[in-house]
């Protein structure tokens, strides 16, 4: 079915496919999604007879001369300007309430003649990025949105119906934190989640001469859980995916702000994927974990501080938390961060439910090692101490003070 529906300025293809189904930017997708049953969500499908008005309507003139209809689109239009602010204004609220700083998307004004609860919201915040981590979360919110980055963006390559069959297909995933126990029995030691990237935005480029697979292999050769692969283009220079390598389990290292991603990781191959507490609310926590959870992904819960760490440890169905000792927003990277977090009530509360804590971040001698693990941790994160040593095998048994491989 060929057509459009205009909406003012934003044209809809009706080709019944979730590919077509472009709006030229990131909110009226999201309010036109959320706002007219018509469109499933899953199959992004319209129904017939808006599809029927918009072939009528197929063109910006016909919106001017119908003028029953156009009445009736501007005032639909205007209400979704409205929910859709309204939306995005009440999701802030729920996070700041739960601590959250790092704001989703960029702030904007109420629209037009908007009187409502949020009147008074949003007109002296400073719309550009407070830190790094709030201008990654922006971005990959474009990223993924199907906007601005022609030909074809992430999701209209990849549907969430399309990822739904590829799954059909897909490998069993690996057991992530059976691994990490595993190694932990084996050694006596933290197990090793190796993390394979080029660059950071605080360190810049780590390794210029870097083959992905060739550190992955030589991290396993050393010794190593699981591997922990950053797919973030932009800000880490990635240049590979999860589906490069079919070695021990793998943690997709993204920065995750809507569900496709989790289906899209999974597809590409990954067994666990990165859900941040300073990013994500309890809601989307929860939701999230649970569609790892029916995909067979393990979800690694990241924190950074006790409020963050009381909320995820209050939250059902976590099994795998990570402290970061890197401030995402200062860079500031302190190790003592880990010991601070794991005080007597909650290393008693990871007890009883039997989470494993992953120490991330700023590790590099065998005392570092050995500090996180008497604060409690069974796991670790390292990345930029391995990923720079010429041999990246040899770089696991000088960080762990013996070859952990045997
Ligand atoms: O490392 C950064 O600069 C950074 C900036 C913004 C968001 C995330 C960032 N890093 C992710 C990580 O925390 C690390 O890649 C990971 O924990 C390994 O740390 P390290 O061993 O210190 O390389």
């Amino acid at each position: 079915m060929e057509g459009v529906v205009s909406l003012k300025g934003t044209i809809l293809s009706t080709r019944v496919s979730s590919q077509s189904l472009k709006p030229s930017n990131w909110k009226s997708q999201f309010a036109i999604r959320r706002s007219f049953p018509c469109v499933s969500m899953d199959s992004h499908e319209i129904n017939p007879s808006i599809c029927a008005r918009a072939q009528k309507l197929d063109s910006r003139d016909a919106v001017t001369t119908v003028s029953p209809i156009s009445d009736s689109l501007e005032q639909a239009e205007q209400a979704l300007k409205i929910k859709d602010w309204e939306a995005a204004m009440l999701h802030e609220e729920i996070a700041a309430s739960q601590g959250i700083t790092i704001r989703r998307r960029p702030p904007t004004a109420p629209p037009l003649n908007y009187v409502g609860p949020f009147e008074f919201h949003a007109r002296n915040e400073p719309n550009t990025p407070r830190n790094i981590l709030e201008e990654i979360i922006w971005y990959k919110d474009i990223e993924i949105s199907e906007v601005h980055l022609p030909p074809l963006l992430l999701k209209e390559r990849s549907p969430l119906d399309a990822l739904k069959k590829a799954l059909d297909s897909a490998p069993p995933t690996r057991d992530f934190i059976g691994a990490l126990r595993a190694a932990y029995q084996r050694t006596g030691l933290p197990g090793l989640i190796a993390e394979v990237k080029k660059a950071s935005p605080s360190r810049g480029i780590i390794r210029e001469d870097f083959i992905p697979i060739e550190i992955a292999k030589a991290y396993e050769k050393g010794g190593a859980a699981c591997l922990s692969v950053l797919t973030d283009k932009k800000y880490f220079k990635a240049n590979s995916s999860c589906t490069d390598f079919r070695l021990c389990p793998l943690l997709c290292k993204e920065f995750i702000v809507d569900a496709w991603q989790i289906y899209y990781a999974r597809t590409k191959g990954a067994d666990a994927v990165l859900l941040i507490a300073g990013v994500l609310s309890d809601l989307e926590i929860r939701y999230m974990v649970e569609i790892c959870k029916t995909l067979g992904l393990t979800a690694l819960v990241e924190v950074h501080d006790e409020r963050e760490m009381d909320r995820v440890l209050g939250l059902e169905g976590i099994e795998l938390v990570g402290i970061n000792n890197r401030n995402l927003e200062t860079f500031k990277v302190d190790i003592s961060n880990t010991r601070k977090l794991l005080d007597v009530r909650r290393l008693e509360i990871i007890r009883e439910k039997d989470i494993i804590v992953v120490g991330e971040s700023g590790l590099f001698t065998p005392p570092d090692i050995s500090y996180v693990q008497e604060a409690g941790v069974k796991a670790v994160l390292v990345g930029e101490s391995l990923v720079k040593e010429n041999d990246p095998s040899q770089g696991i048994t000088n960080l762990f003070g013996r070859d952990i491989s045997v």
